[in-house]
């Protein structure tokens, strides 16, 4: 298979301990129901206020140890792209919906339901959450077929609005390839009518050149300190 992957050809990692995976699922959940019931609840304010406080506390805990951006975490990993808090598809982000893809021969699909904490217009997605998982979408369906890239360019038609607590597919494929170029076309439709999108898009993806790649990427630990796959030591000047 042709790849534009810098790190496709670097060992993917060990499995990733069960019990930290399990338990970071678990987190995102939980915070993905917390998020959901922050945003529907209507229970009096002071109940809010003591809520706000035992969160804070729970936050504390938490932040007894943290990595910063340059760190992949324990259970990420690049060369298969393993990304646990990806805001799309990761299980331990509570804004994720979080929504999965699968190639189903030359198209790439997931399903997911919105909620009130992707909520635009009364009732409905917010734009920038299409584009969000229309972002996702596409990049993945280039990924999935062995071609990753960074959106250089992306293209959205909202043909119609994208009801929140409703069934919806995300479908795309790929259009073109050249080089380290791929261009990919997809949408959101919904899942009772996946003919009719209310969101169409295109999108060209590209991996970096060598320069840039050291740029964004050369200064990426994994958990444990070690450089990242594909990348060595750097004087930390990445962005
Ligand atoms: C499971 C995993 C799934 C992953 C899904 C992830 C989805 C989310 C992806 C993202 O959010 S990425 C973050 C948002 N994007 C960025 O921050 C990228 C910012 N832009 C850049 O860093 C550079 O512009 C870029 C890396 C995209 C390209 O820089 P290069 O210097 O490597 O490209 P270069 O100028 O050498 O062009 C290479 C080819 O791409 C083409 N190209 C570059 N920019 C283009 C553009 N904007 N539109 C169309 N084509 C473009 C260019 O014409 C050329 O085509 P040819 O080879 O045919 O001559």
């Amino acid at each position: 298979m042709t790849t534009t992957s810098p790190w496709a050809e670097h060992p993917a990692a060990p499995d990733p301990d069960p019990d930290l995976q399990a338990a970071v699922t678990e987190l995102g959940a939980a915070v993905r129901d917390l998020l959901e019931t922050t945003v529907t609840t209507t229970v009096p304010a002071g109940e809010q206020a003591a809520v706000a406080a035992g969160v804070r506390g729970l936050t504390a805990r938490l932040a007894a140890a943290t990595r910063g951006r340059h760190t992949l975490s324990a259970l990420d990993d690049l060369p298969t792209f393993r990304r646990t808090y990806s805001p799309v598809t990761g299980v331990g982000n509570g804004f994720a919906p979080p929504v999965q893809f699968r190639r189903e021969g030359d198209t790439v699909v997931g399903e997911t339901v919105l909620g009130l904490r992707h909520e635009g217009p009364p009732a409905h997605c917010h734009g920038g959450v299409s584009a969000l998982l229309m972002d996702q979408l596409l990049g993945s369906a280039a990924f999935l077929a062995g071609r990753w890239g960074m959106t250089a360019h992306l293209v959205l038609t909202y043909h119609g609005a994208v009801p929140l607590q409703t069934p919806l597919v995300l479908t795309a494929r790929i259009t073109e390839t050249s080089g380290r170029k791929t261009v990919v076309t997809g949408g959101i439709a919904l899942a009772a009518e996946p003919d009719r999108e209310l969101v169409s898009g295109e999108a060209v993806f590209v991996s970096p050149r060598p320069e840039l790649l050291e740029l964004y990427f050369g200064a990426l630990t994994t958990a444990d300190g070690s450089p990242a796959p594909g990348h060595g030591a750097t004087d930390g000047t990445a962005l």
